[in-house]
């Protein structure tokens, strides 16, 4: 059976905020099919942002729009069969298999009551190929390692079929072959994707486009290499970056160079 992948999502922040003070109003626009990797520091404000976009929090003002409708007007339900993520925190049921955990992405386009058809099986079994998962289907969701679970949690997020797929964090525990494939797989999906990274050197291989945050307030917004420059990385993390070679730093410390300096 031939499942062609859903026509990616446009996303729009219209000065979306958060909290007192923990996210100052943002804005930003988002062509179908674009990749935004989401900066900061620790405590900048990307998960804070992140659980607007997947309609977890709802925003203390402004809106955001999924292809032009505003996701917190509509139901849950509905938002789902568009929206998926892929978080840090990690289904509380261990006993779910691999292959049960996957299929839970179906449900948002399942009528109630309804149990799983042939559709939402392929899209289960196609989605435990994409990600290598076969061989670990049966096994109890609890006995896998940290980046397994982390390629489960991408596995649920593909059988859901989103336009808009929203990622906080999403190379946590997975080795650096793992890190690449995973990156790889997101971007391949043809969704519209927007992820949380700390990983300076892979964002640049995997993002379009950036949003850098610090202190809750967006400090730059564009394409990648317009963006990611060793000053705005200085404003952003309070670290120094020298370029080396076409597309690479080396990152140190401010108190690092001063003790060179006095050596
Ligand atoms: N519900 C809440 N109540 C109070 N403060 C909160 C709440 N949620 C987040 N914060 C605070 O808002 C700030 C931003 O948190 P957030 O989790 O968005 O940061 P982050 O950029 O994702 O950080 P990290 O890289 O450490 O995951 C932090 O100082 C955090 O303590």
């Amino acid at each position: 059976m031939n499942c062609p992948d859903p026509a990616p999502a446009a996303l729009e922040l219209d000065r979306v905020a958060w909290g007192s003070g923990i996210l100052h109003p943002v804005s930003l626009t988002l062509n179908p099919g674009r990749v935004l990797g989401v900066l900061g520091a620790n405590g900048a404000g990307k998960s804070t942002l992140l659980r607007l976009i997947y309609r977890f929090n709802q925003p203390q003002s402004g809106r955001v729009l999924v292809d032009g409708a505003d996701i917190h007007r509509l139901p849950a339900r509905r938002v789902a069969q568009r929206v998926a993520a892929v978080l840090q925190e990690q289904p509380t049921d261990f006993a779910l298999s691999v292959a049960e955990i996957v299929a839970l992405g179906r449900a948002p386009h399942r009528r109630s009551f309804a149990g799983p058809s042939a559709h939402d099986a392929h899209l289960v079994d196609h989605a435990l190929d994409r990600l290598g998962l076969h061989d670990f289907a049966d096994r109890p969701f609890g006995t896998l390692s940290g980046g397994e679970r982390q390629r489960v949690m991408v596995g649920r997020a593909l059988a859901q079929q989103p336009g808009l797929i929203v990622l906080d964090e999403p190379t946590n525990h997975l080795d650096i072959r793992h890190q690449l494939e995973v990156l790889r797989l997101v971007r391949g999906l043809g969704a519209t994707v927007v992820a949380s990274l700390h990983d300076l050197n892979l964002v640049q291989g995997f993002a379009d486009d950036l949003l850098v945050l610090a202190g809750g307030k967006a400090l730059a917004f564009g394409p990648v290499a317009e963006v990611l420059t060793p000053d705005l990385v200085a404003r952003a993390f309070g670290v120094r970056a020298m370029p080396r070679g076409h597309s690479r730093f080396d990152f140190s410390l401010f108190d690092d160079m001063q003790q060179e300096t006095h050596a």
